[in-house]
């Protein structure tokens, strides 16, 4: 595979920008498809990894560039494994808080023992736009949720994702912690061993 100098990351999420960045750290130079397009594919796929290989072929269509894209999301057991690939369109589109309260809803009644869930990462580099080898690496985080919000940091459902391992909410780890034991920080690392950039 020819090595790979830059990369153009498939994302408009903000928070995950910062984190596949911080992750990637100075091993290519990053480009936002933003710089390049400001639409945004519909995500018609039915898994994660369908929904990450689109997103990656559109932003190196857009750019000229090898893509990476991630698509992610949350799977509560509770709920069936919802709203995993439908996360960040759980409350049809009105954004972080709006998805952690119908979350809080929706498992009003469940006990702390059944309240299990994963975080979900499915990373997709693309080459070009056409490629028919992508590389797809995953990532899983298991937690629970927790009955309300805690802590500032992070993005999406980080206030109420417990995570075990550090007895506190995903959104009160600091950013470099979170980036070593997140389901993306699985991923990148997976991704980084296939590109020997570890
Ligand atoms: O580390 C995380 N901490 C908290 N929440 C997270 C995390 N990782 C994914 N999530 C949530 C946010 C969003 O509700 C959904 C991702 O949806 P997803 O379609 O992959 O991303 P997006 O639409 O925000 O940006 P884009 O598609 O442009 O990359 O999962
Ligand atoms: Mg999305």
């Amino acid at each position: 595979m020819k090595a790979l100098t830059e990369l153009v990351l498939a994302s408009h999420n903000a928070g995950k920008l910062k984190e596949l960045q911080a992750m990637l750290g100075d091993a290519v130079r990053v480009r936002s498809v933003a710089e390049f397009s400001s639409h945004e594919p519909e995500e018609t796929g039915l898994s994660f990894v369908e929904n990450a290989i689109l997103k990656a072929r559109h932003a190196a269509r857009v750019s000229g560039l090898p893509a990476l894209a991630d698509d992610s999301g949350l799977a509560v057991d509770a709920l069936g494994g919802a709203p995993g690939i439908r996360s960040a369109r759980y409350a049809d589109g009105l954004g972080d808080a709006a998805n952690n309260a119908k979350l809080l809803a929706a498992l009003q009644d469940v006990p702390d023992a059944e309240r299990g869930a994963q975080f979900v990462c499915a990373l997709a580099l693309v080459q070009h736009a056409d490629d028919p080898l992508p590389i797809i690496c995953e990532g899983l985080w298991h937690g629970r949720i927790l009955h309300e919000p805690r802590g500032e940091g992070g993005f999406g459902y980080d206030p109420l994702f417990w995570v075990p391992e550090r007895e506190c909410a995903s959104a009160e780890l600091a950013s470099t912690e979170k980036n070593q034991l997140s389901h993306r920080a699985r991923a990148m690392a997976l991704l980084k061993q296939r590109l020997a950039l570890a």
